[in-house]
């Protein structure tokens, strides 16, 4: 049996191209992730799709899905509820498949506290002028959500600490090249590989 897979969870603040970087790793040759959808309360923007983008659903339904033990993690966002369903994170790690997540702040410290075992990377800006440049120019958000998505900035990046990597997004290319290597040299830590190793000797 193969061992469980492993859990990558991008962060960082809005605007700094988690979802570019992720895209791009994901058709990047022989990239393997599965990717989680998250479940949000927002409002679907325009070119956005349920069940590929996010399953969006309502307050009521999202609040029925905490009180029922249904979300690995959650956090409220800028008026919204942002959440990763539990069931499909686990049914795809036991099967040895890696699993990602790209999620916000709060979110991101909770999964941490769940399962310590994954991988935690923050996502960065080259300088905070162009993360808001990047939130302007993407043109989906009013000025008065803009400014409060970089006073958020803000404080999410004093939680910088809690992770286990940070990785500037300056070109596409290169902050996907430095995911690559982190995941590679995580996939080759004794404790993820010690337990395959240790059956091997028993049936040996
Ligand atoms: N390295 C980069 N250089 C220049 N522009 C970039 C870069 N990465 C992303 N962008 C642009 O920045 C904008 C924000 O990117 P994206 O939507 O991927 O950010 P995000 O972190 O996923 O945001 P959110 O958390 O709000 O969903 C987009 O218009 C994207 O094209
Ligand atoms: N804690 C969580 N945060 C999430 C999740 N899915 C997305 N996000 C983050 O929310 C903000 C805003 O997203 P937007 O699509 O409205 O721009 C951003 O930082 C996302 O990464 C989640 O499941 N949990």
């Amino acid at each position: 049996m193969s061992e469980r897979g492993l859990l990558i969870v991008l962060s960082g603040p809005s605007g700094v191209g988690k979802g570019t970087v992720r895209k791009a790793l994901f058709e990047s040759e022989g990239s393997d992730y599965e990717y989680s959808i998250s479940m949000t309360t927002r409002q679907m923007r325009k070119g956005e799709e349920d069940g590929v983008d996010y399953f969006f659903r309502s307050r009521e339904e999202f609040e029925e899905r905490i009180a029922s033990g249904k979300m690995l993690e959650y956090a409220e966002y800028v008026g919204n509820y942002y959440g990763t369903p539990l069931d499909y994170v686990n049914k795809t790690l036991d099967e040895g498949k890696d699993v990602f997540l790209e999620i916000e702040v709060q979110g991101a410290l909770k999964v941490r506290e769940k399962m310590p075992d994954g991988v935690f990377i923050f996502l960065t800006p080259p300088d905070f002028s162009e993360l808001k440049s990047r939130i302007v120019n993407r043109g989906t958000d009013e000025m008065s959500v803009i400014n409060e998505r970089m006073q958020v900035a803000r404080e999410e990046v004093e939680m910088m600490s809690h992770y286990d990597y940070a990785v500037v997004n300056d070109e596409v290319s290169k902050a996907v090249e430095r995911i690559q290597r982190i995941i590679a040299s995580e996939h080759c830590r004794v404790p993820r590989v010690i337990d395959r190793y240790k059956k091997m000797l028993k049936e040996f």
